[in-house]
């Protein structure tokens, strides 16, 4: 791979409008921000552009709305928490490419920093039309000289904000993007072995595709969390109303069919928290992975499912992990995050955590950050990079 492009190789950004792109997609309800990691890993790149005089416009999308604005996937509560954290005011646009945003970003004086409205307010962000994300790219790119690629939990998106208007500006990798990529290149240069990587969490159809091309990579592959269930059902048992890709199950019968093969130990839960419904305070029993009731849905994984993949990471040496055990939200499914949370920061390994979820729920269960070797802002994009993947949002910014 070649080198990224770095900000110094920018030249002077005194007086210049700079784009920068990045992942401020933090969990959020009712205007409340719940976990601002990812806004904290931002601050670094912006501050250091404000800094040596840029006028910088900051870009970035919120949870999955559909092309259009919802008020619910607003950024403005990020903005002000933005601020705070740079300790400068943070101009906010109340659209993205839109007469706000292009008044905002001509108002802005040297050191000053705006953010724009959510990316995916627009069709074109997402698109995989390459003219209808071209035109949305083009007006984005309109609004600044320069282009900074920090959001590195979204690199492995084809998105317009990622992967075009770099291509329409002179760009450069932020220090966060940088830093993520020097951590994940250890794990793809002869990890030390045993080598485990742990799934869970909900985005399960994207995650799966992973799978694929870990299973050349691991010696042991743990799944948990909203992933277990697809596993469970194509070994031929009953989910009930648990998180399932029904689409996905010949797929991954052949995960399964190919881990035995390649010798990959596959580690899927053996029990699980069985809940009437998806509420914190839903009843709930411990019941076999192989017999969830039908009218049960898994949201967590069960006591001695904790004990296995706990036993199975204690000697890894090398452990990736993304996505949270079970809807670790709600305080009676955590159980099974904190175990393997735990049983990372008691081993050796050389480990790393990686999501915006994942990271989150390490904090908020009140662990130490720095009981893992590194804690990503990047999930799927971890987890692409691993697979050997060339990711748009970094090909994009390289020389
Ligand atoms: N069994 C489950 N059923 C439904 N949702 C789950 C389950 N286990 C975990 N989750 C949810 O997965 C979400 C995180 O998934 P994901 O976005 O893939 O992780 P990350 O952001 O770390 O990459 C959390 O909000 C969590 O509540
Ligand atoms: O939250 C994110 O990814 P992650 O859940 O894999 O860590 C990124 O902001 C990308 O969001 P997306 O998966 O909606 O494109």
């Amino acid at each position: 791979m070649s080198t990224l492009r770095t900000i110094d190789e920018l030249g002077d950004v005194r007086g210049k409008r700079v784009l920068v792109r990045s992942d401020l997609n933090v969990p959020l309800a009712d205007g409340v921000i719940g976990d601002d990691g990812r806004i904290r890993a931002s601050v670094p790149t912006i501050n250091e552009l404000a800094d040596q005089g840029a006028r910088v416009i900051v870009c970035a999308h919120l949870g999955r709305p559909k092309g259009s604005p919802q008020p619910e996937f607003s950024l403005k509560p990020v903005a002000a928490r933005l601020g705070e954290l740079l300790g400068r005011e943070v101009r906010f646009a109340t659209d993205t490419v839109g007469d706000d945003a292009k008044a905002t970003a001509l108002a802005l004086a040297d050191g000053e920093v705006a953010l724009l409205e959510n990316l995916r307010f627009n069709a074109g962000e997402t698109s995989k039309d390459d003219a209808e994300r071209g035109e949305f790219a083009d007006a984005l790119a309109g609004l600044a000289e320069l282009y900074v690629g920090d959001g590195f939990g979204a690199v492995h998106r084809k998105h317009a904000s990622v992967y075009d208007v770099p291509q329409r500006l002179p760009h450069a990798a932020g220090g966060l993007v940088a830093a993520e990529v020097e951590v994940l290149k250890k794990l793809t240069e002869s990890p030390a072995r045993p080598y485990a990587v742990v799934l869970g969490g909900a985005k399960v159809s994207d995650k799966l595709g992973v799978i694929a091309n870990l299973l050349g990579k691991v010696d042991r592959l743990l799944i948990g969390g909203g992933m277990a269930y697809t596993f469970l059902k194509a070994q031929g048992h009953e989910v009930g109303n648990s998180l399932l890709q029904e689409d996905q199950l010949d797929q991954v019968r052949g995960f399964i069919e190919e881990a035995a093969k390649r010798d990959v130990e596959l580690v899927l839960p053996v029990d699980v928290l069985a809940a009437t419904e998806f509420a914190a305070d839903a009843p709930h029993e411990v019941v076999e992975a192989t017999a969830i009731p039908a009218d049960r849905e898994g949201l967590d994984i069960g006591p001695r499912s904790r004990e296995l993949f706990a036993g199975r990471l204690a000697d890894a040496r090398t452990v990736f992990w993304n996505g949270p055990m079970g809807v670790f939200e709600f305080d009676a499914f955590a159980g099974g995050t904190r175990a393997v949370a735990e049983a990372l920061i008691a081993s050796e390994a050389f480990s790393v955590v990686g999501g915006g979820d994942s990271a989150a729920a390490v904090r908020k269960l009140g662990l130490p950050e720095d009981g893992f070797s590194h804690i990503s802002t990047g999930g799927g994009a971890s987890l692409e990079y691993l697979e050997g993947k060339t990711l748009p949002g970094l090909a994009a910014l390289e020389d």
